[in-house]
């Protein structure tokens, strides 16, 4: 369990993370998203001690990170800027580390075939591709069999199946009770992955909650249905959970707390005719962009840009 408290750092001027509040819970994966610059390494960083807290407090397991004896044991991280001595092999680097942390041999043997690293065990790490890379990040932080797993961005560079190895691996630890915290820019993949999502923006907290509730509260469970007899309609299916909206004499209606499937029962029993009926599918994308609009801090812009053959 990973238990943040007013957590807050300061550089200079610049507040990276402000006041946050969250726990994440073992048993299940929690995402961590935000915008560039949200304040999520800085978090990350703060959680195995690389960063001091300005104010506010962070642990894992009950205690800050550095009061563990043990912390590899503890927390597994895989954190963006890995530094690994590039003459090393992938051998060399994880048994260097278990040498350190009094971890047997033979683990290392597990997480180089855990890690899908076999083949290229005994080559140079500074000559590994960006996902090599990623897997021995990933065989590294999983080395003292940790109860609490937390890894940045850990599809960067990663072809179809390190992808698909990654999602069976982190639903895998989360399913043996431990706590997985992980970051991503990859909102389809969050979607597949996570249970759970802490979001942030400017180093503040946006949302703590699931998948499901943050697509159903960006509108993901609104049904749009089109009458002859909006009037009629909205008599038809209006109840205490049900939120019906559409503009004064529109045909067109949206309709919250009623299922599609209920609304077209509820219109054949009342005699009135359907020209559409469709669930509004809102993507954790949509979802996550609606939510961060207004803490996003570096915009892109397509302005500028010249279509190929448009004159200039
Ligand atoms: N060492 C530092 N010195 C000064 N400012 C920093 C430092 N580290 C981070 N920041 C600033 O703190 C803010 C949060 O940065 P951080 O890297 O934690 O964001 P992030 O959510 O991980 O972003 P990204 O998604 O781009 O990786 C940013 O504005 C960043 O410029």
């Amino acid at each position: 369990m990973i238990e943040a408290q007013q957590l807050t750092k300061r550089y200079g001027e610049k507040t990276a993370t402000d006041r946050l509040d969250f726990v994440v819970r073992p048993g299940s994966v929690t995402g961590f998203l935000g915008p560039n610059g949200a304040g999520k390494s800085t978090t990350m960083r703060m959680i195995v001690g690389l960063d001091a807290p300005t104010s506010g407090s962070v642990t894992v397991g009950g205690r800050r990170y550095a009061r563990h004896r043990a912390p590899l044991q503890e927390v597994g991280a895989l954190l963006e800027a890995k530094s690994i001595h590039p003459g090393r092999s992938a051998f060399q680097h994880l048994n260097a580390l278990a040498l350190t942390h009094g971890i047997p041999r033979s683990r290392v043997h597990e997480v180089i075939e855990l890690a899908g690293l076999e083949s290229v065990a005994k080559k140079r790490a500074g000559a590994f591709s960006l996902g090599m890379g990623q897997r021995l990040g990933i065989a590294a932080a999983l080395l003292g069999d940790p109860q609490t797993v937390m890894l940045d961005e850990p599809v960067n560079g990663l072809d179809p199946e390190g992808v698909l190895w990654i999602r069976n691996l982190l639903t895998g630890l989360a399913a043996e009770g431990r706590t997985v915290f992980v970051s991503s820019h990859l909102m389809s993949e969050m979607a597949l992955v996570a249970d759970h999502l802490i979001v942030v923006g400017r180093g503040r907290l946006l949302a703590d909650t699931t998948v499901h509730d943050l697509i159903r509260e960006a509108g993901g469970d609104t049904v749009n249905v089109t009458t002859q007899e909006p009037t009629r309609l909205r008599e038809a299916l209006a109840g205490p959970d049900v939120d019906i909206t559409g503009w004064p004499g529109s045909e067109e209606l949206q309709v919250r707390g009623v299922s599609a499937r209920d609304i077209g029962l509820r219109a054949a029993q009342h005699g009135i005719a359907l020209f559409e009926l469709s669930q509004k599918t809102v993507s954790l994308e949509e979802a996550f962009m609606d939510l961060t609009k207004d803490a996003v801090e570096y915009h892109g812009s397509t302005a500028g840009i010249e279509s190929p053959g448009r004159a200039a």
